[in-house]
């Protein structure tokens, strides 16, 4: 089956959230947002290891989660980088020869149901490159620079893409090696293997998969906690 590496990617500095506190430490339901994603992974028995990648600022705090709630799993606690892409590179790095599949993950998506976790890495496994996603509800526009609608996509083909994203290891840091050669900054993995001509293929998760990213995602979230991943506050 091969081994199974996880890196949460939580460098970010949360901008949209406007708050004081980056959104990854702030509290729901009793504890930070990390945390619920970090006990997400450390749960799902076919996960070997996990590297988090933190702030510089944040890596003593986040040593001490991983003593305080036991994450046995988690090997490394690193800095990021500037970007996201820039973060999970670092990543890869750490997990380099320990892993021949890897799961990225957004540390501000604590919601993720265990079993679509292993339903996206089963894909990759088939196919080589796998992501989480759930159909577009809206009608989407594509809008110009003054407002004007230019065109409307068939909602039919139009997804919303969520972590996790699943890899064969050496292909996903190949995608960020060559990525990095030519400057290409993605807003996920899945874009820069795409870029080499490799299909990503889609699996279908769930719409309580939320990344915690403006003000209006907290109250959803504590709802989401509460209502339908059963948590309790501690
Ligand atoms: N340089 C960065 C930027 C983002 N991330 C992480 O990537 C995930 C998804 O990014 P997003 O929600 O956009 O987080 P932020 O970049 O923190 O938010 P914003 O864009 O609002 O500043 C988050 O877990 C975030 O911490 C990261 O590890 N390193
Ligand atoms: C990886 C991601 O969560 C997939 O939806 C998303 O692309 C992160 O992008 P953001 O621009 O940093 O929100």
């Amino acid at each position: 089956m091969g081994k199974l590496g996880v890196i949460i990617v939580a460098a970010g500095k949360g901008s949209r959230m406007r708050s004081e506190e980056s959104k990854q430490y702030m509290q729901l339901g009793g504890r930070p947002i990390l945390v619920h994603t970090l006990q997400l992974f450390q749960n799902i028995q076919q996960i070997g290891s996990i590297v988090l990648v933190v702030g510089e600022a944040d890596l003593e705090r986040c040593s001490q989660y991983i003593t305080e709630y036991a994450f046995t799993k988690v090997k490394h606690v690193l800095a990021g980088g500037k970007e996201r892409q820039d973060s999970v590179y670092k990543g890869l790095g750490a997990l380099s020869g320990e892993t021949e599949w890897v799961l990225v993950h957004d540390g501000v998506r604590p919601f993720v149901a265990p079993e679509q976790v292993l339903s996206c890495w089963h894909k990759a496994m088939q196919e080589e490159a796998a992501v989480l996603a759930v159909p577009v509800k809206d009608t989407i526009k594509i809008v110009d620079e003054a407002g004007q609608i230019q065109s409307t996509p068939d909602r039919r083909s139009l997804w919303a893409i969520q972590t996790p994203q699943a890899f064969r290891f050496s292909l996903l840091l190949e995608a960020h090696e060559r990525a990095n050669v030519d400057g290409f900054v993605g807003t996920d993995d899945a874009m820069l293997v795409e870029r080499m001509g490799v299909p990503v293929h889609v699996v279908e998760g769930d719409y309580y998969n939320i990344k915690i990213t403006t003000p209006e995602d907290l109250p959803w979230g504590e709802w989401i906690a509460k209502n339908v991943r059963g948590e309790k506050s501690s």
